[in-house]
């Protein structure tokens, strides 16, 4: 399979990697929330910059605030998220501004990879890629349902279509119901992880998808979120929790 680095950490070998949602709503939350994920030492920080209106509205803004934000810590890897309300934002953002928002995360290089959803305009979504490995940005690409597991073929689907559309690291959350649906997510994780490349992340949400959050290494998720404080999803785990039960399942 094949790697990818994301500045100083290897996703798609050893144990999956653990990132932590940094959901301040003002500078002042973001830079002390990134103080205290640093010293969790997790393997990256997803900054959710949906919880940042002020940054929303003045991107100027948040490209100081993306400065502060490195300074604070360090070489840890960003990933720049924003996640539309459709898909469990808290934002609400037309197409073009949500478009025009990724394009500026790229160029200004707010972060080392970028969180880019499938379900918007294709040809734009392209060239978001383009732009973001000209600029030496790793694409994570993603799909939230937040009602529903989908069928095991249209995750499969849609896993493949982000690889096919230049993603280097395809996504996809979704919300279970019973055991059936966790079972659903983690096939078709496995089916997708040897029939392409690249490193997967995949999880299902709520109580009963805690274990798809655990287990990356047995079914092939390389990524998984875990929180410091605050949480971003139903079903998150502390990093600490986290970090354990990886240990405890290591193959
Ligand atoms: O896509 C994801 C996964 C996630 O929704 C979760 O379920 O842990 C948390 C989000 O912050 C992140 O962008």
């Amino acid at each position: 399979m094949a790697t990818v680095k994301i500045r100083n950490i290897v996703l798609g070998e050893g144990l999956p990697k653990i990132a932590v949602p940094n959901v301040g709503t003002n500078e002042d939350e973001i830079l002390s929330a990134a103080k205290e994920i640093a010293a969790a030492k997790p393997d990256l920080m997803e900054w959710r910059i949906d919880y940042y209106q002020n940054g929303i509205e003045d991107h100027e803004k948040l490209v100081t605030t993306a400065k502060k934000l490195r300074e604070v810590v360090g070489e840890l890897p960003i990933l720049v998220t924003f996640r539309t309300k459709n898909e469990g934002g808290v934002l609400e953002l037309s197409e073009d501004d949500y478009l025009d928002l990724i394009e500026d995360v790229i160029e200004k290089r707010l972060g080392d990879a970028v969180d880019i959803e499938l379900f918007h305009d294709e040809k734009r979504v392209k060239t978001l890629v383009e732009a973001a490995h000209n600029y030496n940005v790793v694409v994570i690409m993603s799909n939230h349902d937040f009602e529903k597991v989908p069928a095991k073929d249209v995750i499969e689907f849609r896993l493949k279509k982000m690889a096919d559309l230049g993603a280097d690291v395809p996504k996809l959350a979704c919300m279970p119901h019973n055991a059936e649906d966790v079972l659903t997510l983690l096939t078709a994780t496995t089916n997708v992880n040897e029939e392409i490349d690249n490193p997967l992340i995949t999880m299902a949400m709520g109580d009963i998808g805690k274990v798809t959050r655990v287990a990356g290494q047995v079914f092939g998720s390389s990524l998984s979120f875990g929180a410091v404080g605050k949480t971003s999803a139903p079903g998150q785990l502390s990093i600490d929790d986290l970090r354990d039960a990886e240990n405890y399942l290591k193959l």
